[in-house]
């Protein structure tokens, strides 16, 4: 089994959104920042690079976030929260057309990836309660 993870990077009441810039039958959709674990890498490992070349920040991973989604045979997307590092660092859109800050009231209305889409109440979860 291959797994893409992805890092739910909260940070106060929002969560970090990155949106497609390509394929052209993504461009334009939202996901989680990530990407394929590569050999010799660890789950946490991986979100922690992918973090660094996509939006040039230092994250922490924590806990796992909802179950595997499949996305096709023999390969999952897996999630995990994960944390700034600076709390003050401001993430860039490296490889994406833009990321956006969301809270738990506008989760539902970004145009998400489908996988994503199945992790939306484990996601607001992630955001209950926070102030
Ligand atoms: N990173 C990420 N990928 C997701 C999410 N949801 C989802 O279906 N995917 C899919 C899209 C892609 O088919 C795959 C990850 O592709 P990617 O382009 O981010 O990963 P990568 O950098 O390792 O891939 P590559 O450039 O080597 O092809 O997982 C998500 O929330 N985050």
């Amino acid at each position: 089994m291959r797994v893409i993870v992805g890092a739910a990077i909260v940070r106060g009441d929002a969560l970090l959104a990155q949106q497609r810039a390509y394929p052209p039958e993504v461009a334009g959709r939202w996901e989680l920042p990530g990407g394929r674990v590569e050999p010799g890498e660890t789950e946490a490992e991986a979100l922690r690079r992918e973090c660094v070349e996509e939006l040039g920040v230092e994250v922490t991973v924590g806990d796992r976030v909802g179950d595997d989604v499949p996305l096709r045979a023999n390969l999952v997307l897996r999630v995990y929260a994960a944390s700034l590092d600076d709390p003050s660092a401001q993430p860039k859109a490296l490889e994406h057309t833009g990321i956006r800050w969301i809270n738990a009231s506008a989760l539902d209305e970004l145009a998400w990836l489908p996988a994503d889409l199945e992790l939306l109440p484990a996601l607001h979860g992630l955001l209950v309660g926070v102030p």
